[in-house]
């Protein structure tokens, strides 16, 4: 099976955790990740059997260009100390979905969002996954969220959930595949 696993990351959080689930997914097939500001996402979905896709949550859901354009304005700030992601500025999540023209058939949704009440911070996933079905394409397993502190520091142990997350992603393909 042929995976790409593509992801949009302002400042790295969202990178590492792609990296991770990328991780997670070896063992069940050949594992492309890409940013969706790299010309090989677009080749890596449209060759792929699976697409796992995230990004950050912005202002509830997936992030827009004026989400984007705040987002440099805190790199800017010395005080937040973030450094920006050298693919960072250009195209999110929700523009590169719409901009694909070959959607894989089986996908699954992730984002990374405060570790706080999901009443108050909201979540990307969901809206991830909503844009996906609208291409067609049919969830193997339910988004989920990865959890950074409220200084965009990544949670403890959230690597290694989002590892483990990759490999129930590889599993649940498996189910389809063999269905
Ligand atoms: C403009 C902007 C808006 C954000 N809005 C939310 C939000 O509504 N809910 C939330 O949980 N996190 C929000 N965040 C925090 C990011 O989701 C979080 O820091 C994420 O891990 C950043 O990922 P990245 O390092 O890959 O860019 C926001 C961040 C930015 C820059």
């Amino acid at each position: 099976m042929s995976i790409a696993v593509i992801y949009e990351s302002m400042f790295g959080n969202t990178r590492k955790i792609a990296l991770a689930i990328a991780e997670g997914l070896a063992p069940f097939g050949m594992v492309s990740t890409a940013n969706v500001n790299d010309p090989r996402a677009r080749k890596a979905a449209h060759s792929a059997n699976l697409l796992v896709l995230g990004g950050p949550t912005h202002v509830h859901g997936m992030s827009r260009p004026s989400s984007r354009q705040e987002a440099l304005t805190w790199s800017s700030d010395p005080r937040k100390d973030l450094e920006l992601e050298p693919l960072a500025p250009g195209t999110g999540v929700r523009e590169w979905l719409r901009d694909t023209e070959l959607i894989p058939p089986l996908s699954a949704a992730f984002d990374t969002r405060v570790d706080i009440a999901h009443l108050l911070s909201g979540a990307a996933c969901g809206h991830i996954q909503h844009a996906l079905a609208k291409r067609g394409s049919r969830e193997v397993i339910a988004p989920e969220s990865l959890l950074v502190t409220k200084d965009n520091i990544l949670g403890v142990g959230e690597l290694a959930r989002a590892r483990d997350w990759g490999t129930s992603v590889g599993r649940a393909m498996e189910r389809f595949r063999d269905r």
